[in-house]
């Protein structure tokens, strides 16, 4: 698992390291790291045009740093002070040692300077930025994301709050991010994961002083841990029965998904009850299947209620059926609203309960969710006692206990309807393996990301396709390359 930290916890982290050793170590191995990273992305450094942006603060004297080492190599090396007065001494003179330029902020050229680069190194500011960029990192900003160059932000895009993820205007658009001893959570969640790009973690002996992490990120081996295939004594209920309320007579599609998906995750026995029966029949002949209530399917070890159920008087009386019970529930979609209005139902569960709302079905609930969304889906968690999967680029697993997920795996092309049936699906059939709630939403939310990407190789996805590949999925999750498709993992 990937550990994910807060500023706070970063800098508390490095007082112990910085006391340990000479002055100047850490920012020494994180400029090396840097380099290395850069000169990777170049190819050749020789003659190469590197634009430094550089703040006032340490995070412009690792660019400086990086930049010297940079310059060392052939590179034609600029730096652009925000703030000349400031920048770092000792970056600054290695920098002019190694033949590097230096120019200010305000200097005319400079976004000539910068729309030439074949790379630009944000080291503007990094854990120690507050607030929305100031109008002259703004402005360098928008120069770096106009020209052609890699863009490569030092430790946190500038502009990205760090630990939250929030972005208060613009913020640096990065290719890359090589950050430094431990992996931000603005890194990988809300609008800061869509400025990150590709997240590179260079070790500066940080790890031993960093706490014990309160959230994490699945990676495919944690994933694969538990989603253990069938063993030689297993049968086909006691790999865990899940049941499906989903669907109606007039829109059947979630039923079939949703079945579907949970079929292909844990094929042991799907049962399905609800309006939509007679398609799910036609569709899943696997499944067990009953046009009558949820009491009427048959034991099973978790329920999926909600995906296109409606929200009359009947699918409430449904909800409260299922949440009845003592096996865990996973509520989407339709059930969603219903419980929105009366969440009494959730609070007096024992057995667990998952809510996967996207953003407007979270808002339902009393609040919107705001730009700090590991704080918002926590919060949510804690009010009502249950686990709660918050959908989106970098979906958030929240645990009552406090603990979080925050998903690595995806693509925008999910952003297609049925997608979350799907995914509603894969975590019953999981739930029902007996999984704790939010690891089996999380390793839900993994290997959904991992299908979506899967097959939206092959070009635009629908649902059904995500059902179809889901074995597939499974199977790249836990190290099996898959065939034809030139697999790399990404
Ligand atoms: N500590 C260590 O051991 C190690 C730390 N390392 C590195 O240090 C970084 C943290 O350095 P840091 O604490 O110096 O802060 P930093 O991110 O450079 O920002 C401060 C500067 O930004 C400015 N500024 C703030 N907000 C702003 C805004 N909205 N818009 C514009 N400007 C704004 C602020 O100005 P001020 O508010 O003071 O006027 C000041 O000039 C860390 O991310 C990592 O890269 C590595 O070398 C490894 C070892
Ligand atoms: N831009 C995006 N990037 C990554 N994943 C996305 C994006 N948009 C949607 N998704 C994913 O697609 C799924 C959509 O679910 P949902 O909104 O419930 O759709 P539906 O109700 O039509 O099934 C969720 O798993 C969500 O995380
Ligand atoms: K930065």
């Amino acid at each position: 698992m990937i550990g994910l930290f807060t500023a706070d916890e970063v800098r508390a982290a490095e007082a112990p390291l910085l006391a340990a050793t000479p002055p100047g170590t850490l920012m020494q191995r994180a400029a090396t790291g840097l380099a290395t990273v850069c000169a990777r992305l170049l190819g050749s450094t020789y003659g190469r045009r590197v634009v430094l942006l550089v703040g006032g603060g340490n995070n412009g004297g690792d660019a400086l740093f990086a930049g010297a080492s940079l310059a060392g190599r052939g590179a034609r090396v600029t730096a652009v002070l925000l703030d000349p007065q400031r920048a770092h001494p000792a970056g600054l003179a290695a920098l002019r040692r190694a033949g590097g330029r230096v120019a200010a902020a305000g200097d005319r050229g400079t976004d000539q300077l910068i729309a030439r680069a074949d790379l630009v190194l944000d080291g503007m500011l990094g854990i120690g930025g507050r607030g929305g960029l100031r109008p002259d990192a703004a402005e360098l900003t928008r120069a770096a994301a106009e020209g052609a160059g890699i863009t490569v932000a030092v430790d946190v895009p500038s502009g990205v709050d760090a630990s939250t993820g929030a972005v208060d205007g613009v913020a640096f658009p990065a290719m890359h991010t090589v950050t430094f001893g431990a992996v931000k959570r603005g890194l990988v969640v809300g609008e800061g994961r869509g400025h990150a790009g590709r997240v590179h973690l260079v070790d500066i002996g940080l790890a031993p002083h960093l706490p014990p992490p309160g959230v994490r990120q699945l990676t495919d081996p944690d994933a694969a841990a538990r989603l253990e295939p069938p063993s030689a004594g297993d049968d086909k209920y006691s790999q865990g029965v899940v049941g499906v309320v989903a669907g109606s007579a007039t829109y059947p599609g979630a039923g079939v998904l949703c079945t579907g998906a949970a079929l292909r995750t844990r094929p042991g026995l799907v049962r399905y009850a609800g309006a939509a029966a007679e398609g799910v029949r036609a569709a899943w002949p696997e499944a067990i299947v009953t046009a009558g209530r949820p009491g009427e399917a048959g034991r099973v070890q978790a329920w999926v209620v909600g995906p296109g159920m409606g929200t009359d008087d009947a699918a409430r009386d449904v909800l409260a059926e299922v949440l009845a019970t003592d096996v865990p529930v996973l509520v989407d979609a339709d059930a969603l609203t219903l419980l929105a209005r009366e969440p009494g139902l959730v609070r007096r569960r024992s057995a667990p309960t998952v809510l996967t709302p996207h953003d407007r079905e979270f808002e339902r609930f009393g609040a919107p969710v705001g730009a700090d969304r590991i704080g918002a889906a926590r919060r949510l968690a804690a009010e009502l006692g249950a686990v709660v999967l918050l959908k989106g680029d970098g979906t958030v697993v929240a645990d009552p206990d406090g603990t979080a997920f925050v998903n690595g795996t995806g693509t925008a092309d999910l952003a297609t309807a049925g997608t979350g049936d799907v995914l509603s699906g894969i975590a019953g059939a999981l739930l029902a393996t007996g999984l704790p709630a939010a690891e089996a939403a999380a390793v839900a939310a993994h290997l959904h990301g991992r299908t979506g990407q899967l097959a939206a190789r092959r070009g635009p996805l629908i649902a059904g396709d995500l059902v179809r590949r889901l074995p597939e999925a499974v199977g790249r999750v836990r190290g099996i390359p898959v065939d034809g498709l030139g697999d790399s993992g990404a």
